[in-house]
């Protein structure tokens, strides 16, 4: 089975987290769910610098992604290919960013995060997060 490596970018304003939902796609599993932004890692760069471009190319966003900004890594099997995603709490001090790849955007208290439908690799992170920073 392929294998992405991935990393995602828990984007937090004022205790609220940016939540981004995709548009439609060929597996129906992650359409249209809601997803912390980021994408795959290219060959070459750090998981770090791959978080930033994601966040740039995807949304105009410039943060800059620090490696003890880590979070944590889920590794989870999709009917058509594994995923590995690695992730990153960034604290931004705007909401302002240009939505260039989704379908919306919430953002949403971390008690509330379950109020959306998120692609199956993405609960451990929720799950995480309503855990350590309630
Ligand atoms: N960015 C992001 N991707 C996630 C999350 N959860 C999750 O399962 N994924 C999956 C969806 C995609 O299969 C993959 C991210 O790839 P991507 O966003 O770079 O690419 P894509 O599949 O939308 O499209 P493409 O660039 O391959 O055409 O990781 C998440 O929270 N954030």
């Amino acid at each position: 089975m392929k294998n992405y490596v991935v990393t995602a970018a828990i984007i937090i304003n004022k205790n609220q987290i940016l939540c981004m939902q995709r548009g439609d796609g060929k597996y129906v599993y992650i359409a249209n769910k809601f997803e912390f932004p980021g994408g795959k890692v290219d060959d070459g760069e750090t998981y770090e610098e791959s978080l930033a471009r994601e966040l740039m190319e995807e949304m105009d966003l410039k943060v800059d992604v620090k490696a003890e900004d880590y979070f944590m890594t889920v590794e989870h099997d999709y009917p058509d290919f594994h995923i590995t995603l690695r992730s990153y709490i960034c604290h931004v001090d705007t909401r302002e960013f240009n939505m260039k790849e989704h379908k919306s955007f919430k953002w949403l208290d971390i008690k509330d995060l379950k109020t959306v439908e998120w692609p199956a690799a993405d609960y451990p992170i929720v799950e995480k997060l309503q855990k350590t920073m309630k």
